[in-house]
């Protein structure tokens, strides 16, 4: 796992850094780390270095230092730099300079600038970084243009410019970097805008002491490896933890077919279903027992409710008994909007672990979403006392007591209906195995997004459509993927 700071935290981590570093010192590792990617770009796209063209989109601020140090560097190694001054009045004194030791050309007319970037190898983003504020300008989003439509690869300095550090928004004419090398720490852009930035390298300089514990988290493989439920040798079907599905109903009996097959797929042991669409579920899942209510179940130790359950006063009612069983639930789909409708519905929730998964339009029904996703999920799961898993691109889950994960999706394959089903049954089979509903939501999002990766044929090449069935058939290759990190 690893840690996502925010831009404040890093400016503030920076400050005791700087004041016992020589002047510039810092600047110049970063300049350097970014050269050293620049480098191994140009090499691997054209096969050399020397006589090869970058040009140098520098702006106002530090994030403009790096840069034009950067372009220092790449001039000492034999590439034909040219650095387009955004703020000419403002670039950063000594990077400016120590590229015009270096005989670097630098221009300050938009034109002259598209017109080097029309003929670049590869462009620096280095017009804003954590000092961002709003969209590009016109000068800077004209740039950012050119180097787009002649298709120029663009290493972004820190952050893609144009995209907000901290919520990841991207403003119309944003960049879109091929690759982003930053410093000190990852912020937020980098897993909430992940398509954006391309692969990240960090460069250290020195700030890991200086750093508060990471308001925001990400999972890699290892850590989900190392919390998948596996039986061991004095474990039964019982032992693992029993899900239940309260799912479907005669209009959707496919969500309850996705689920609870996902359940089953995701851990070993036993998956209950109660539902209108016990006889599909049979059908396609002989080995999981279904009945027509949650009360003729038997025991579970996790509920999963909500997708294709509808919202009428049945769907209610399935939902308090539920949530009345005093066993962490998973709350999806209908059973979100239920949750809005029903301020006592809300309270129950309170009394018992709940991991509830909204998409945007459903959490929209629980709790206000702003640009900050990362701050609306937390919000929620404060106010609302459970546990927020918000999908999208990047999924976020929040728990109540502050946690925060993040899991940036490799591909946006899972973007098709029924998914969501799939990954409701995953997570609440974690619960039932005993997983928190924060760690339960991190792991069931990491496999489920590779689930489709696999699906997809992603991992391959450019991969192709996948329905959310043939997600659900990939589980098993992505848990042993997942497990091969162990
Ligand atoms: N302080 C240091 O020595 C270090 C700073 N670092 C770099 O410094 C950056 C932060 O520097 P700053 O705080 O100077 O901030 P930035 O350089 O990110 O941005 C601030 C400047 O950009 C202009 N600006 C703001 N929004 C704009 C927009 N939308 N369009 C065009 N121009 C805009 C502002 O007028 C201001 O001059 C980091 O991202 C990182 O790249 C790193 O080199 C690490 C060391
Ligand atoms: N653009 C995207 N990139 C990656 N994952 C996505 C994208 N859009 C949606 N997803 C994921 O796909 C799933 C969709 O779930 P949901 O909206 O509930 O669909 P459904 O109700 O059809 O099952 C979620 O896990 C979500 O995170
Ligand atoms: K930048």
């Amino acid at each position: 796992m690893y840690g996502v700071w925010t831009p404040e935290q890093v400016r503030a981590a920076e400050e005791p850094v700087l004041a016992r570093t020589p002047e510039g010192a810092l600047m110049r590792r970063a300049a350097r780390g970014v050269a050293q990617v620049a480098l191994a770009e140009l090499e691997r796209r054209t096969g050399g270095i020397a006589g090869r063209r970058v040009v140098v989109l520098a702006g106002a601020g530090n994030n403009g230092g790096d840069g034009l140090w950067a372009g220092y560097e790449l001039r000492r190694r034999g590439v034909a730099v040219t650095a387009v001054l955004l703020s000419p009045d403002k670039a950063h004194p000594a990077g400016l300079a120590a590229l015009g030791r270096q005989k670097g050309r630098v221009v300050t007319a938009v034109e002259h600038g598209v017109s080097a970037v029309d003929r670049a190898d590869l462009v620096l983003d280095a017009i804003v970084g954590t000092g961002a504020r709003g969209g590009l300008r016109p000068g800077a989003a004209t740039l950012a243009a050119a180097a787009a439509t002649a298709r120029v690869p663009v290493l972004a300095v820190d952050t893609p410019s144009g995209v907000d550090p901290l919520t990841g928004v991207a403003a119309d004419e944003a960049v879109r970097a091929a690759r982003t090398v930053t410093f000190g720490a990852r912020k937020p852009v980098h897993v909430l805008a992940a398509p954006r930035c391309g692969p990240v390298t960090l460069v250290d300089i020195g700030l890991g002491p200086e750093l508060p514990p990471a308001p925001i988290t990400v999972l890699e493989d290892a850590d989900v490896a190392a919390r998948w439920p596996v039986p061991g040798p004095f474990d039964d079907k019982y032992t693992q933890g029993v899900v239940g599905i309260a799912a479907g109903s005669r209009t959707y009996p496919g969500a309850a077919v996705l689920a609870s097959g996902a359940a089953a797929l995701a851990t070993s042991g036993m998956v209950r279903y109660a539902g209108s669409a016990a006889d599909e579920v049979r059908a396609a899942w002989p080995e999981i027992v279904a009945t027509d209510t949650v009360g003729e179940a038997g025991r579970v130790q996790a509920w999963v409710v909500g997708p294709g359950l509808g919202t009428d006063d049945a769907g209610a009612q399935t939902l308090a008994d539920v949530l009345d069983a005093g066993l962490p639930v998973l709350a999806d789909a209908d059973a979100v909007t239920l949750l809005g409708q029903h301020a006592e519905l809300r309270e129950r929730a309170r009394e018992t672990p709940v991991l509830v998964t909204p998409h945007a339009g459903e959490f929209g029904r629980i709790a206000e979403l702003t640009d900050d996703r990362v701050d609306s999920a937390r919000r929620a799961a404060a106010d609302l006392g459970l546990t927020v898993l918000l999908k999208g691109n990047a999924t976020i889950v929040a728990a109540p007591d502050g946690r925060v994960l993040v899991h940036p999706a490799g591909s946006a394959w899972l973007a098709t209906a029924g998914s969501g089903d799939v990954l409701s049954g995953v997570a609440g089979a974690l619960l039932a195995a005993g997983l928190d509903p924060w760690w339960a939501g991190g792991c069931a999002a990491l496999v489920h997004a590779r689930a489709a990766e696999i699906g997809a044929g992603a991992q391959e090449g450019p991969g192709s459509p996948v329905p959310a069935s043939h997600v659900q058939r990939a589980l098993p290759a992505a848990i042993r993927q997942v497990r091969e990190a162990r």
